[in-house]
Parts: C-alpha cells; sequence; structure tokens
C-alpha cells in the first residue's frame, strides 16, 4: 500500500509544482487546436501490473496527433516484418521538424515513422482491401493499444483535412519521388483521421505501458503485439520520437516518447511503466512544456534513464560436491544473459573436479524465469556434458526447459540426487580397476 501512496502523491506533487509553470504556446496551424485550455494538465502512470494512477486533468478529451505515429508503426511492422518497413520508411532521427520535408536524395524515403512524412507513409502501408478499412484497422489497433473503444473527434478532423495543405504536398511529392505509392488523398486523409482519435491521458498511459510491457496490454492482458515489434518500436521513439529535440531528450531523460501538437507526450520505461502527460503549451520544437519537465524530473527521481546501469544481476549461483563424483548447482531468480553465464561459469567449476563417469544435478527450481537465449546456451552446455560421458539430471520448470531428456528432469533435489548417485555408481568400475594414472593431469582433480 505504501507504494501505491507514494506514486500517487509523487505525481500529484509534481502536478501541483509544473501547473503554475507558463511558457510554450498552444498549437494554432490546425484552427480547432487552437481552442484547448493551455492551463489544461494532466498526468497519467500504468505500471507493468495495470495499476493506474493519475493527477489532475487525466480524463480530459484530446486528439491523439502524433502519438498515434509509433503505434501504427508498431501495426505495419506486426503485418509487414521489418525489412518491408524499412524499405519504405526508414529509421534516422532527421534533426528537423516534424513536419520537415525530410526525403532521402534519390529514393524519397522519409528519414523515419515519427516525422509526418514518414508517418503519412507508414499509415498508406497498412493492409487493407478498401479505403475505408484501412482507418477501421487503425482505429481498432490504436483502441486495443487503449484497452477501450476509441473514436475520431470529427471537428478535428474537418479543421486538419481543411487546412493541412503542408501535409498534402508532402505527400505528393513523396508519390512524385515513388515513396508513396497509391491513392495520395487517401493516405492523408488516413493519416489525419488517425491524428484526430480522441483518447484521455489516462488512454495514452495505457498505450505507452502497453508498448513498455513487450506490447500486452498490462490493463486488459490483450496482446497487442508481438514482444519483437514493441522493442522495435521503442528503439526507434528512443532515437526519433522527440523530433529535432531527440538527442538532447535521449542525454537528458533517457526514455523513448513521443510528444504530439495537441499537448500530448507518452513515454515508455520498458518493463516497467507507461506515462503520459496532458498540456497544450509547445516549446518551438513541438513538445509539450509541462509535459517534458515532468519526464524529465520523474526519469531523474526514479532513475530511469535507459542507459542507467541495474546494478548487480539478481540471480544467485551455489555449488557444492556430493560425495566424490556428483556436483550439486543451484541457481535462483531469472536468467538472462548476466546470470546465465554466471551459472555456466558455476557449472564448468563444479564438473572439473569430478571423475569421467561423474554425475552433475542442475536445480533450477527457484528460478523465476528463462529466456530462450539462456535455455539454449545452457542447454547446448549440458549436451556437451552429457556427450563427455557424465550423468546430468535437472530440477524444476526451468530445469525441463533446459534439459532435452525429460526422463532426467526431477520434482526435488533429494530425487535428482539419489538418482544421479545411483546411475554414477552403477556406471563406476570395481574399485581393483581403478588406474590412476588414467585421468592424471586433468587439471585440480582432487580425486585422484
Ligand atoms: N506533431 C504532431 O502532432 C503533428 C500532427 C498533425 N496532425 C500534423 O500532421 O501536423
Amino acid at each position: 500500500m505504501a507504494a501505491v501512496g507514494a506514486v500517487s502523491r509523487a505525481l500529484a506533487e509534481l502536478h501541483a509544482r509544473l501547473a503554475v509553470v507558463d511558457g510554450g504556446a498552444v498549437a494554432d496551424y490546425i484552427p480547432q487546436l487552437a481552442l484547448a485550455d493551455p492551463a489544461a494538465f494532466g498526468l497519467a502512470l500504468v505500471s507493468m501490473d495495470g495499476h493506474r494512477y493519475s493527477a489532475g486533468d487525466a480524463l480530459a478529451p484530446l486528439t491523439i496527433q502524433s502519438v498515434s505515429k509509433p503505434f501504427v508503426y508498431a501495426l505495419a511492422l506486426a503485418e509487414l516484418g521489418l525489412d518491408a518497413v524499412t524499405a519504405r520508411v526508414g529509421a534516422e532521427p532527421s534533426g528537423e521538424g516534424f513536419n520537415a520535408i525530410s526525403l532521402e536524395p534519390g529514393t524519397g524515403r522519409p528519414a523515419n515513422p515519427m516525422i509526418n512524412a514518414g508517418a503519412i507513409v507508414t499509415t498508406s502501408l497498412i493492409p487493407a482491401d478498401s479505403p475505408g478499412e484501412r482507418f477501421a484497422r487503425i482505429l481498432a489497433c490504436l483502441s486495443a493499444f487503449a484497452g477501450r473503444q476509441l473514436d475520431v473527434d470529427e471537428a478535428v478532423y474537418a479543421s486538419e483535412s481543411r487546412t493541412g495543405d503542408r501535409n498534402r504536398a508532402l505527400a505528393y511529392l513523396m508519390r512524385g519521388a515513388g515513396s508513396l505509392t497509391g491513392d495520395v488523398e487517401q493516405a492523408v486523409d488516413d493519416y489525419f483521421r488517425q491524428c484526430a482519435v480522441r483518447v484521455t491521458a489516462a488512454d495514452l498511459a495505457v498505450m505507452a505501458a502497453t508498448l513498455a510491457g513487450g506490447g500486452v496490454n498490462p490493463v486488459t492482458g490483450e496482446p497487442v503485439v508481438p514482444e519483437l515489434t514493441a522493442e522495435r518500436v521503442l528503439a526507434v521513439m528512443a532515437t526519433c520520437g522527440m523530433y529535432d529535440a531527440a538527442g538532447d531528450w535521449l542525454l537528458r531523460v533517457g526514455l523513448p516518447a513521443k510528444g504530439g501538437v495537441s499537448g500530448a507526450l507518452i513515454a515508455c520505461s520498458p518493463a516497467r511503466f507507461g506515462i503520459a502527460a496532458y498540456s497544450p503549451p509547445l516549446d518551438p520544437v513541438g513538445n509539450p512544456v509541462r509535459g517534458v519537465l515532468a519526464l524529465r524530473e520523474l526519469s531523474e527521481r526514479y532513475a530511469l534513464h535507459l542507459m542507467h546501469h541495474p546494478g548487480a544481476a539478481p540471480a544467485t549461483v551455489a555449488r557444492d560436491l556430493h560425495g566424490e563424483s556428483v556436483a550439486l548447482v543451484t541457481a535462483q531468480g531469472p536468467l538472462e544473459f548476466t546470470t546465465t553465464e554466471r551459472l555456466l561459469s558455476a557449472l564448468a567449476d563444479a564438473v572439473a573436479p569430478l571423475p569421467s563417469a561423474g554425475g552433475v544435478v542442475l536445480d533450477l527450481d527457484r528460478v523465476t524465469r528463462v529466456d530462450g537465449a539462456s535455455a539454449a546456451m545452457v542447454r547446448e552446455e549440458l549436451t556437451a556434458l552429457r556427450r563427455r560421458g557424465l550423468t546430468v539430471a535437472a530440477v524444476g520448470e526451468a530445469g525441463a526447459a533446459v534439459l532435452d531428456d525429460p526422463d532426467h528432469v526431477f520434482g526435488t533435489r533429494e530425487r535428482a540426487l539419489a538418482w544421479c548417485e545411483q546411475q554414477v555408481a552403477a556406471a563406476e568400475p570395481p574399485a581393483e580397476l581403478h588406474r590412476p594414472g588414467d585421468l592424471a593431469g586433468q587439471p585440480g582433480d582432487p580425486h585422484w
């Protein structure tokens, strides 16, 4: 309960302090956006467990604008794959404004999907049998990210459609260059609708948390996009999400983020939470003034910078010897690269002194999680040990994930040890045939 109160208090305190910050200007190039209340200010945060926190105007409606871009990019990646998408839209920071004509010389390929040019192409890539179907799929995807059915603010859509000459011009330029194919007016129309989808800061925090959580919506539990897709979107947000402020943002805040001209801003702390801020006044780059300050502070206070050293890996590994011929290696906690490397090095030390027909028990009963690459590393090592003639047994669910032979996986360490000792005893040659010279030269072999 204490942690719950602490997060709410931190948001409330930040909200109170930043609500008085002046500066910035409400976007007015889309006339309808100029009607926004410059004092509106909401913060929302959603944890990986789906816990929701908010302060201020977190339920005030706003249009999603550019914050839609990473989510539609996610949809394109999930549908078409990385190669097909990057063939049409790059992944390089443009170092320019969101509406810049950032097209690769020669190909006309837009620099990245977080600027308007790249977003218009990305939207046009969403597979659909009819024009109406494309936007319906985009809206369904944004709704799945938010965990509720979203709709379009028709007034904002109409307002941008009436005045969006620059985006139309960009789209025609790209068609001229060959990077945008198909119906230009339709592509721009779908893009304007996508930007006019109505959300709240609370929705945006759920959407950000879904990207931070590997593509699974932490509130509804629905898998929205594959984990690898979410990871890739976060990478592009980290380098390109804040337009020409992206480098400074990565330096100071260090979180994948995306801002929009309505005053929306999201940031994702991978495997931790998603956060959203809503405050209409924008800085000269087009990012919301209060939102940027809020995220800067939160990142610093909770040490969220992506490059922050996470501290020692949490898994612990222990080893000991049972009798003369059986080693026991035990690991606890999550197994990922660092802890798996630690486990494999303990395993190598543990088997070094064993006789050639010895045995090893790998007790992973208290391992909480094994990623695929780690399981493969351990499996490879165990296979090599078995080829060398050692008897290998594993314990627990994680044990079953790393040992190919289910007959050698046990529910308890006692049963594994008993079985292993029995196998080793049966395999051991009679005492009179022991020839100490056989294994001479094996380093650190205490048996001989
Ligand atoms: N940065 C933004 O939010 C821009 C989105 C807006 N709909 C535009 O295309 O101009």
